[in-house]
């Protein structure tokens, strides 16, 4: 657990960047510190590590006062990642990854064996242990700052917009592989962002600060979008927010079973299949590959990738509402698509029926509000 207890930091040009904080981020967790620029969110990470020292107030790590810890001791057990990755230019990637470690005093043979298992989890192909990082794409390079960070296994991580510097794709897998590698890891994380949409992506928690130095709202992503404290985080959580929040909100739905074609099926039998008009094609283990319009399918012709009409997403079956309806929304034959685990098609939803279990929820929500309100007034 990391806790700011009444944490101010005012620079010696009198800036005060940090004023009065006090949040307590939970160990195992990702707390996310998100807000416009100049709000105080890299002198708060910075505060942690002791890179900057707060002037007045405390930051526990656990049980203990970090300004009473030796700094080498404190940084010892956080690993640090900022944006471009920080690598050293001149040392190969597996030296990079490795110097932590080699720093406590690991033997080399063991260092370089803790880097190579570590690029193989953040998904780096072991041929580029011996490139230099400018040999790297800035994705890539990422990746190793990630490694390096988790090298001498710290219960702590702090990281600062490590993922800005890249393109929205490469940036959408990275995000996905950190949540995964956390999910294995649980380490006590604290990521600065000023990019609202990671900020909910990644936080269990996220707090909002100010300009001046100030929280403005602490809270898990749902309630930020759908619950904003104020016309601040309002405006700062942005547009769609209703729609966004449904991400968080899964349901069981009754999917409708579809009847499926499959490549080399002749016209009668897509016809057959197809209600509406359209049918689903699927490969030989159920996996959806597209819908196929019955009437594009000449009579005594065969279904072919060329007839695959690609547009509908996919959502998983014990996924969003969100997913749901989108996978409805963006179908050709207007039916979503619901896959299990393994890809295979479960079956369909309508974009009607994802709404109306959107509506029993919104419904459930309010009674229990209301009941609250009543037992608690
Ligand atoms: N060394 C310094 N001396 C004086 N003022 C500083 C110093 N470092 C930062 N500041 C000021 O403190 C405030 C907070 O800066 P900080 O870098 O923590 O913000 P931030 O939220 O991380 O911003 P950004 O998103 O732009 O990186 C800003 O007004 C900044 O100009």
């Amino acid at each position: 657990m990391i806790k700011f207890e009444s944490v101010v930091k005012k620079y010696p040009d009198g800036t005060v960047a940090v004023n009065g904080l006090d949040l307590v981020a939970p160990s195992g967790k990702i707390t996310v510190f998100v807000g416009p620029s100049g709000c105080g969110k890299t002198t708060s990470l910075r505060m942690i590590n002791r890179m900057i020292e707060p002037t007045s107030g405390t930051i526990w790590l656990d049980d203990q006062d970090t300004g009473k810890v030796s700094e080498s001791t404190l940084r010892r057990g956080i690993g640090y990642v900022i944006q471009h990755a920080g690598l050293f230019p001149h040392r190969t990637i597996v030296d990079n990854i490795a110097t932590v470690p080699l720093l406590l005093g690991w033997d080399k043979k063991k260092a370089r064996a803790r880097s190579l298992e570590l690029m193989e989890r953040v998904g780096l192909d072991p041929n580029f242990a011996r490139r230099y990082p400018a040999q790297l794409s800035g994705g890539q390079q990422q990746r190793v700052g990630v490694a390096r960070a988790l090298a001498a296994d710290p219960p702590v991580m702090l990281m600062d917009e490590p993922f800005s510097a890249v393109d929205p794709v490469v940036r959408g897998e990275l995000q996905d592989e950190f949540l995964r590698l956390q999910s294995e890891l649980g380490k006590t994380i604290i990521f600065v962002t000023h990019d609202i949409d990671e900020a909910v992506k990644l936080g269990d928690q996220v707090a909002v600060l100010k300009v001046g130095g100030t929280l403005a709202q602490l809270a898990s992503p749902a309630e930020l979008l759908t619950d904003p404290v104020d016309d601040f985080v309002a405006g700062f959580v942005g547009r769609d927010r209703g729609y966004r929040a449904l991400g968080f909100e899964s349901g069981t739905l009754d999917a409708a079973s579809e009847q499926t074609v499959k490549f080399g099926d002749d016209s009668a039998t897509v016809l057959r299949a197809g209600r509406d008009g359209w049918a689903l094609a699927v490969d030989e283990a159920r996996r959806p590959l597209g819908w196929v319009r019955s009437a594009a399918v000449p009579s005594g012709k065969q279904v072919g990738p060329e007839l695959l009409h690609r547009g509908g997403t996919l959502a998983s079956v014990s996924g969003s509402l969100r997913a749901a309806l989108d996978a409805a929304l963006s179908s050709p034959s207007g039916r979503g698509v619901l896959i299990d685990e393994n890809g295979a098609l479960v079956g369909t939803v309508t974009a009607a029926e994802v709404v109306q279990r959107i509506e029993s929820h919104l419904h459930a929500r309010r009674d229990q509000h209301d009941e609250g309100a009543v037992s608690g007034g």
